[in-house]
């Protein structure tokens, strides 16, 4: 079995003195700024300015431009959108990163892909928790954490290790259990896993699953509850007992239609998908595509988000949740077109 760390396997020590700039203040940014400083860490934030930079002040930080917390920081954290890590990079933090200085991502995407080419005086390495920064914070709250991974692209100081495990630590996510990997294999499991499973093949099964009920003439809203509202009751059981756990609380019908119908739905051909999808992952096509994608500003990225937004499935869902106040995001996640934090 892969070593797990845990919060008695890390050295904090080694965080203590050292300045920490989170740069960018979204989804991840937020979660990893409050956790660290309520864990103790000295914490600065680097965020142009604007909704984030406002909320950063808000919730108490002490704000900057990203060039001028990379300047003061010992630790940099670039929880930047990664299509804009490039950017950002060049213009405000490359010349901040002074020799013995750490720099670290939550994602491997731009230093696997080449895109940030860091000095080879510097630690570099990441903690990449593995789930969405606004349950990285409210798990933290809760006494509990996201798990984590943890890789060393560079280690100049001889410290790297210690440095990445007493971060994931500040976060919470030791609390769950840090794993170590590489860049190269947190950036293909990560970007395979959302677009497989977790984000692309789920919304595409429960749109399918959707207009399969509706087109056959059923209620649209009984369609909503049947396949995308219980799906989060149903991935709750997996997530507390694996496969086995949610079976044994559903009935042994139900259990029957999983064995023989789950795999008519998502059969030999569904995975043949996914190893082309991995296939463009792991040779650089994805990410070259995303790039050349930003580069002409996102043509292709808006009009499916506008479509996707316009779907019957999220009309139907906007009224039956304004129903039900108690699945409503808790505090400010709600969602917007503007700060995810
Ligand atoms: N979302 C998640 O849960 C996860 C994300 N990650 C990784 O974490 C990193 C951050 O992603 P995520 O948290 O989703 O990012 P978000 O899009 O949620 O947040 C990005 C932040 O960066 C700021 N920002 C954007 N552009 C600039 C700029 N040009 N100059 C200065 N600040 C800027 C935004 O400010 P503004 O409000 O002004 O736009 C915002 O505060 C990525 O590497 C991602 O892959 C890893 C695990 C999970
Ligand atoms: C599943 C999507 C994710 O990889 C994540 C929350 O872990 C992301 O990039 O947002
Ligand atoms: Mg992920
Ligand atoms: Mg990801």
């Amino acid at each position: 079995m892969a070593k797990v760390y845990y919060n008695g396997d890390v050295n904090d020590q080694v965080l203590a003195g050292k300045k920490v700039a989170v740069i960018g203040y979204g989804s991840q940014g937020h979660a990893h700024a409050l956790n660290l400083k309520e864990s103790g860490a000295d914490v600065v934030v680097g965020v142009r300015k604007g909704k984030s930079f406002d909320k950063a002040v808000e919730d108490g930080h002490n704000v900057y431009t990203v060039a001028e917390a990379a300047e003061q920081a010992d630790v940099i954290m670039v929880l930047l959108p990664d299509e804009q890590q490039q950017k950002v990079y060049d213009a405000e933090i490359k010349q901040h990163l002074t020799s013995g200085k750490a720099l670290v991502f939550a994602h491997g995407f731009n230093v696997h892909f080449h895109q940030i080419v860091p000095p080879s005086d510097v630690d570099v390495f990441l903690v990449a928790p593995k789930g969405p920064g606004h349950l990285v914070r409210r798990t933290y709250e809760e006494g509990a954490g996201v798990p984590a991974l943890f890789a060393i692209y560079q280690d100049v100081t001889g410290k790297a290790k210690d440095l990445a495990l007493a971060y994931a630590k500040a976060i919470g996510s030791a609390r769950a259990g840090v794993l170590e990997t590489s860049f190269k294999e947190e950036t293909e499991t990560d970007l395979f896993g959302e677009q497989a499973v977790l984000c692309g093949g789920l919304t595409s099964l429960v749109k399918s699953g959707f207009e399969t009920l509706v087109e056959a003439g059923y209620q649209p809203e009984l369609a909503y509850f049947e396949c995308l509202h219980e799906l989060k009751l149903i991935v709750d059981l997996m997530y507390e007992g694996g496969l086995e756990g949610m079976r044994y609380s559903i009935s042994d019908t139900a259990q029957w239609g999983d064995f023989v119908s789950g795999p008519r739905v998502v059969d030999a051909k569904v995975k043949e998908s996914m190893k082309a999808v991995l296939e463009d992952i792991q040779s650089g096509k994805f990410a070259k595509d995303w790039i050349v994608e930003n580069q002409v500003n996102r043509p292709q990225f808006n009009a499916i988000n506008q479509r996707e937004n316009e779907h019957q499935i999220e009309k139907v869902g906007r009224e039956l949740r304004d129903m039900m106040p108690f699945v409503k995001p808790k505090k400010k996640e709600a969602v917007s077109a503007g700060a995810k934090n």
